[in-house]
């Protein structure tokens, strides 16, 4: 999608601030500081339309970026940040859980992880829940300008084990935000799902 109109309609802490609309929405979702928001400026094709920091934990509100008025991008608080409170941490979990589990909109869920690391246990637990909703997945592994490409089948088996990876609901790409590398899929998945 050539993307030319892009408004962030609205932040939310709980179901009353969501929009009205009913047009589809796409979350993203994952660890604090993996690159959400920056996955989200480069489908967008803005430089800091989504803040992005290298602190992690920027993000702490649902953020609905109204796309073309066709569909929602849900930039989604991250979790797994140590340094933010316990009832702050339990606080965000509520507010996704809210989200996930009753929002029919949510067409489906990217679910970003580092593609340098192994998926970390709230990365599996995160898969899981997600897989146990029937949403579909589009597993996301950013930062890929940090692996070669000659090493992209091992990183991208090794994730998949860890996850637990299931091919009947559930998607793959490898991306990076520094060199657009799998946007154009990672666009192609979220219309097929719009
Ligand atoms: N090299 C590289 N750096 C990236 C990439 N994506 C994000 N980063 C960097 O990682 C840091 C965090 O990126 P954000 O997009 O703010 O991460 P986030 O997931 O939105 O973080 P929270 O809002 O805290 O949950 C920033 O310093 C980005 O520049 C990528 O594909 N490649
Ligand atoms: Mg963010």
């Amino acid at each position: 999608m050539d993307v030319h109109n892009v408004d962030m309609v609205m932040s939310a802490v709980s179901a009353s601030q969501y929009p009205t609309d009913g047009k589809p929405e796409i979350a993203l979702v994952g660890r604090s500081n993996v690159g959400k928001s920056s996955l989200t400026n480069t489908l967008i094709q803005r430089k800091n339309f989504a803040r992005t920091s290298s602190q992690p934990g920027k993000t702490q509100t649902l953020n609905f970026y109204n796309v073309e008025d066709k569909l929602y991008f849900v930039d989604v608080p991250g979790y797994g940040y140590a340094k933010v409170s316990k009832k702050q941490r339990e606080e965000f979990g509520r507010m996704i859980e809210e989200y996930i589990t009753s929002r029919k909109q949510l067409r489906g869920v990217v679910s970003l992880v580092d593609a340098r690391h192994e998926p970390s246990d709230d990365d599996v637990s995160m898969y899981e829940w997600l897989h146990f909703y029937n949403i579909p997945i589009l597993v996301v592994a950013t930062k890929s300008d940090k692996i070669s490409k000659g090493k992209f089948n091992k990183y991208e088996s090794n994730i998949k084990r860890v996850l637990g990876f299931d091919s009947d609901d559930s998607d793959f790409q490898f991306f990076s935000s520094e060199t657009k590398y799998g946007k154009d899929q990672v666009w192609q998945w979220i219309e097929a799902h719009m």
